[in-house]
């Protein structure tokens, strides 16, 4: 189904760190030839060397692989073809390490939005953007809206235009942000101004910009100390937790699955307290950001990722059909509690899904343990 039709999945499955640890899967005879630079990866799971590299736990056949899925879909790999550490396992069902990451337990509805081309994506983006501003204002009087970074902003220039935003009861955050001046071309903010925010009658004190020149630490601290202080009228607390329940957040979807600045297998992605976190010697460059913590991701009333164009494809289709261990994929954690999880996408990154098989009553990811 195409264009503004849509799948609906079911509710989301459980996952215990324990369970997933339970589960490997054998190497694949008859999987496709790798590309170069993942050979050794593959004779390494394939023959079980132990060469000091982590052993890198797979997922059960998903039923699209003849003999299992291949290697590389089950670990995290790198734009650059290296595998990252899933596990530092030694082998299958033997000194495995607790892992840090949980799946947890949501009733969350998954709804995937496939367009038939990115200007379709992008307008069908700002109409539910103003969906989502008219029901806040409506409840609330205000209507929080959170933005990623990277090729988000670049998105967003038909809501510009939208018509049908109160951009004076509107308020703008950022879900990560690079420490780096509003003038730097890696800043968040200076992108969100470029393409939406200097083009719209949004209130300058409504937009949340990171403080520019502190050490990320006190960074982070400062964003956080901002959110506080934003009313909660219009930004009320979660029941559990007490974390802030923002009504839409936009997220994008790194080539590696990272969401916000959280990246596979970090330790700020395992975090379950806290709102904003300082990130040091992130993998992807600039090394110092600021992000949300997952719980605060998964608070929110609604999330919705954009991920659009074929360099989207293998990650959409990874995170999409394919269960990782929780931490391989950042992306699978994010489940908001409040049940409102939509995906955009468009022909060129929905290529490697299998949308035929889809149907009622499917979870998500569709390969489970
Ligand atoms: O560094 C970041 O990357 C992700 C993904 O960006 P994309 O360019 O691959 O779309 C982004 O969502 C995040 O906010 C940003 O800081």
């Amino acid at each position: 189904m195409l264009a503004s039709s849509h799948m609906r999945l079911s509710r989301l499955p459980c996952h215990t760190s324990k369970r997933c640890l339970a589960v490997r899967a054998q190497a694949a005879p008859s999987a496709p030839a790798p590309a170069a630079g993942k050979a050794s990866t593959r004779q390494h799971a394939q023959e079980g060397k132990d060469d000091g590299q982590p052993f890198i736990n797979l997922i059960p056949n998903n039923g699209r692989w003849e003999g299992g899925i291949p290697p590389v879909m089950g670990a995290h790999l790198m734009a650059s073809g290296v595998v990252s550490p899933v596990s530092v396992s030694k082998g299958a069902g033997i000194d495995v390490t607790p892992h840090p990451f949980q799946y947890h337990d949501t009733d969350t509805d998954v709804t995937v939005l496939l367009y038939v081309t990115a200007e379709k994506a992008q307008a069908g983006l700002a109409k539910l953007v103003v969906e989502a501003a008219q029901a806040a204002v409506k409840a609330k009087g205000a209507f929080t809206l959170v933005l990623s970074g990277g090729s988000l902003p670049s998105l967003l220039a038909p809501l510009a235009t939208a018509k049908g935003i109160d951009w004076a009861k509107t308020h703008v955050f950022f879900v990560d942000e690079r420490n780096v001046p509003h003038s730097s071309p890696d800043s968040t903010y200076k992108a969100a101004q470029e393409e939406l925010l200097s083009k719209v009658p949004v209130p300058p004190a409504q937009v949340y910009a990171i403080a520019e020149g502190l050490p990320v630490e006190q960074a982070a601290i400062q964003y956080e100390g901002r959110l506080i202080s934003v009313p909660a009228a219009a930004l009320p607390r979660s029941a559990e937790g007490g974390f802030p329940v923002f009504d839409l957040i936009l997220l994008g979807l790194g080539p590696d699955g990272h969401v916000a600045s959280l990246f596979p297998n970090r330790g700020e992605t395992a975090v379950t307290s806290g709102w904003i976190l300082p990130v040091k010697n992130s993998p992807k460059p600039p090394p110092e950001r600021i992000t949300m913590t997952l719980p605060v991701i998964n608070a929110a009333k609604e999330v919705a990722f954009v991920a659009l164009g074929a360099g989207k494809a293998e990650i959409v289709q990874r995170t999409l059909e394919v269960q990782a261990l929780p931490g391989a994929l950042p992306a699978q954690l994010v489940r908001p509690r409040g049940g409102k999880l939509k995906w955009l996408l468009d022909v060129p990154s929905a290529e490697h899904l299998d949308v035929a098989s889809w149907g009622e009553g499917k979870q998500w990811p569709r390969s489970t343990f």
